[in-house]
């Protein structure tokens, strides 16, 4: 049971931002997707969640081939993806924010739900049980009346990720969730991550920060101007000269 990226390759026009790259995210791990600088991590992010179709190549989950499906219909079959930048409506509460992903996956319709249409009260107040049991699986609780836009970024950022797991989605492509965050908050995250992974949640995240990565990843890819150079465990990839002359020994790389 995996998530398989085979020979994908993408070009837009004349550039080729990924060139027949292959590798396995396992399901219950965390794998880390890592590199320089337009290595091609985002396009491939893009790629398994459906927002690019690959010029070649397949991805498949489970053993069913997911390629080129759309983001909805990804999502339909259980990955669900944050973006570097938090996305909110401007005047929801985190609480509405984390339902309305609910909605997704209960195919409630989030105008509907909102319009309080015949029928939706039921499962709305479902949705909204599990949305408080999320935030407090999430240490968010607290800011659950909050609006979203308000929060300082580190919150935001778990709030992304507290919307993914409402979809209901097994597999979670994690885009920089470290990024901006404070020492603390990164520990944070760690706990929260080594949480889910340990509850059977499989996670693919792209990150440039290097200790996090290592100290978090049961798997790490390595990208570098759009080819896999390498992948393996932590203590491999800390250790191989490749990754270690392309990436890790650039200082400015390490954030
Ligand atoms: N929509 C697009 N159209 C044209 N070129 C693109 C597009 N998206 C990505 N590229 C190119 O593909 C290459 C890989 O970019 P990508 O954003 O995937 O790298 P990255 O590893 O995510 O970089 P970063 O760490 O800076 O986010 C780059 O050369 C980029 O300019």
């Amino acid at each position: 049971m995996s998530l398989v990226v085979d020979g994908v390759t993408k070009t837009f026009g004349g550039n080729t931002a990924l060139q027949d790259v292959s590798f396995t995210v396992e399901t219950g791990k965390l794998t880390a997707l890592i590199g320089p600088n337009g290595a091609g991590k985002t396009t491939m992010f893009n790629c398994i969640a459906g927002l690019h179709r690959p010029t070649s190549g397949t991805v498949t989950l489970d053993g069913r081939d997911i390629t080129g499906l759309g983001p909805s219909r990804v999502l339909d079959a259980g990955i669900a993806r944050t973006f570097q930048l938090v996305r909110s409506f401007r005047e929801l509460t985190v609480l509405e924010t984390i339902m309305t992903a609910g909605h997704w996956r209960s195919g409630q319709g989030f105008w509907n739900s909102i319009l309080a249409l015949p029928g939706a009260r039921s499962s709305e107040e479902t949705l909204a049980s599990e949305a408080h049991a999320t935030l407090e699986a999430l240490g968010l609780h607290h800011l659950a009346g909050r609006r979203v836009h308000e929060l300082p970024y580190g919150q935001q950022r778990l709030v992304e990720i507290a919307k993914a797991l409402m979809t209901g989605a097994r597999t979670l492509l994690l885009d920089e969730p470290a990024a901006g965050l404070h020492p603390e908050e990164v520990h944070s995250l760690r706990q929260l991550l080594a949480a889910l992974r340990d509850r059977g949640t499989t996670i693919l995240l792209v990150e440039h920060n290097m200790p996090f990565v290592l100290s978090i990843a049961d798997h790490v890819v390595v990208l570098e101007f759009g080819r896999k150079i390498t992948d393996g465990t932590p203590v491999e990839i800390a250790n191989d000269q490749r990754v270690i002359d392309s990436y890790l020994g650039k200082e400015e790389d390490i954030a």
